[in-house]
């Protein structure tokens, strides 16, 4: 695997909202290609970490580089342009544009619809219907599908089995286990269900009080799931 310094790399970031700080000094770093799971308990900053990744949030100290180079400072467009993708919690799929228009706004190129469609089925076969009347899985698959269409080399995924039944989350996770192996694409996955973690991710980062407080290979916490519990439990 490549080195760890050629992909993310964050090194002492503080960040939180209106002068609180959530993210109190967080380090890790992630090889190119490499999926990472972030566990924690609700509310230690692990949405606040990937907006704050995006550009979305503008930390108060420490440093973000991807690929080489400090993009901490850049604009998220920039950040997208850089390599970096996010799917948002909540999936915020436009509800009245068409599954086309929706994947078109992730790249107006639209280079790229083709391999995103035979990667998402259901979409393919919906693409004339408006997002709003696709199931929550399907959108879903839709907000993943539109952030994949400028072929990002990190992708950071919220929480996508949030209120999705558990049959379609293990196809997201299928398919995504698919996209990642024939992409080489890198993964940052804040998951609450621990089998779409261990099925997409090699390693699992604890975070806790704005830092990173354990890892270990999602290996072990597949074959013993209660490694897990002294971590969610701090
Ligand atoms: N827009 C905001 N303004 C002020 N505080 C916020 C905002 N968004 C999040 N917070 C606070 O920041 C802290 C971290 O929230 P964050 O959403 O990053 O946690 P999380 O680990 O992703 O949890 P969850 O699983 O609940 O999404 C929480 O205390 C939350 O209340």
């Amino acid at each position: 695997m490549a080195d760890r310094a050629d992909g993310l790399v964050i090194e002492g970031l503080v960040a939180g909202y209106g002068g609180g700080i959530v993210l109190d000094g967080i380090s890790l770093a992630i090889a190119p290609g490499e999926a990472v799971a972030l566990l924690g308990r609700n509310g230690v900053g692990k949405t606040t970490l990937l907006k704050t990744i995006m550009g979305l949030i503008r930390p108060s100290a420490g440093a973000i580089y991807f690929a080489g180079k400090r993009i901490d400072r850049r604009a998220p467009f920039e950040i997208a342009r850089a390599g970096i993708g996010y799917v948002p919690q909540g999936r915020e799929v436009f509800p009245d544009l068409t599954v086309e228009e929706n994947l078109f706004l992730g790249d107006l190129t639209a280079k790229n619809a083709d391999a995103v469609y035979a990667h998402f089925p259901a979409l393919a076969e919906k693409r004339r219907e408006p997002g709003g009347r696709l199931s929550g899985g399907q959108q879903q698959q839709l907000a993943i599908g539109r952030t994949l269409m400028a072929k990002p080399r990190l992708l950071l995924l919220d929480e996508p089995s949030e209120g999705i039944q558990p049959s379609i989350v293990a196809e997201i996770g299928q398919i995504l286990a698919g996209i990642v192996a024939a992409t080489g694409m890198g993964l940052i996955l804040v998951e609450q269900n621990l089998d779409m973690a261990t099925r997409l991710c090699s390693r699992a980062l604890f975070v806790d009080h704005g830092h990173v407080v354990g890892e270990e290979p999602t290996a072990a916490l597949k074959a013993d799931p209660r490694r897990v519990d002294p971590y969610l439990a701090l």
